[in-house]
């Protein structure tokens, strides 16, 4: 298969009806420019990923990240943490995706230990681990397998380990949400969308990606055994939270 990427065109037309929003090969060849151009702070989490484990993560320690997609995850902390320091699981549902970043793992990092598996993050068997990543992951699960996900994560987690949870989000007060996601369409805008990308892709997005509020996460992770977490990064109605496991 090819590894070439493309730019996101993928609602530039006009649809007689737009199909639900999924991770086929179609989005997989444009994914890192989908992404850069629509997740608005996405480089700057990846950036923290490093920094972030060189606090935290025990030397040798398993990282798990779920929804990996193409790796940029991996890669950044294989830019940010030395071959021993570390050893990477990534796991995705989505075939084309996992092997597209087994490639860029194998090109540019061969030395590390990285790992991807096809599957579903809902029924893998996680062994024990020190750190477990979800960059907007969770936002794709229906709203009523997050709950048992998270406490399995927790279960998961060694002591001292780390959540990092990145997602969409939404919020209660409307009129807060109504700027936040306006704000998000000037953001889409800028970064070369036309309003009819913008629209159709929202459709698309209709009950496929489900943003829970930044209170919802934290209440979930507080139900699955966490005693400690904290939004570390916002940026319009996107987010990343950190949360600990008590060592
Ligand atoms: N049940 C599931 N099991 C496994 N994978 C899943 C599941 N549901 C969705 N996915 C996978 O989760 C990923 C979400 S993208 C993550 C970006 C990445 N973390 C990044 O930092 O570049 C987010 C986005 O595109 O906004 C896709 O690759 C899906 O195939
Ligand atoms: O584009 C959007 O509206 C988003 O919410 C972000 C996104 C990015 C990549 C795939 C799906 C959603």
């Amino acid at each position: 298969m090819s590894d070439a990427s493309y730019r996101d065109a993928i609602f530039s037309t006009p649809l007689d009806r737009v199909a639900r929003f999924s991770f086929d090969e179609k989005v997989v060849a444009c994914f890192p420019d989908m992404i850069r151009r629509s997740v608005p702070g996405y480089g700057q989490v990846l950036g923290m990923l490093g920094l972030i484990a060189q606090r935290h993560l025990r030397h040798g320690a398993r990282v798990y990240d779920l929804g990996c997609s193409l790796g940029a995850g991996g890669l950044a902390l294989a830019g940010a943490l030395p071959p021993e320091a570390f050893a990477y699981t990534g796991i995705d549902v989505s075939p084309a995706m996992a092997e597209r970043a087994r490639q860029t793992f194998a090109d540019e990092c061969p030395e590390h230990a990285m790992q991807v598996d096809i599957a579903d993050i809902r029924q893998f068997e996680y062994a024990p681990a020190g750190m477990i990543v979800l960059n907007f992951t969770l936002q794709f699960l229906p709203p009523d397998d997050r709950d048992a996900l998270l406490a399995r994560l927790y279960q998961a987690l060694e002591p001292g380990g780390v959540l990092i949870l990145s997602e969409k989000t939404v919020d209660a007060d409307e009129y807060d949400n109504a700027w936040r996601v306006e704000r998000y369409h000037d953001f889409k805008r800028a970064n070369g969308y036309s309003d009819m990308e913008i629209s159709q892709k929202r459709n698309a997005l209709e009950n496929v990606l489900v943003p829970d509020t930044l209170e919802a996460h934290h209440d979930r992770l507080k139900r699955s055994g966490f005693a400690r977490s904290m939004t570390w990064f916002q940026y319009l109605n996107f987010a990343s939270m950190i949360a600990f496991k008590e060592g």
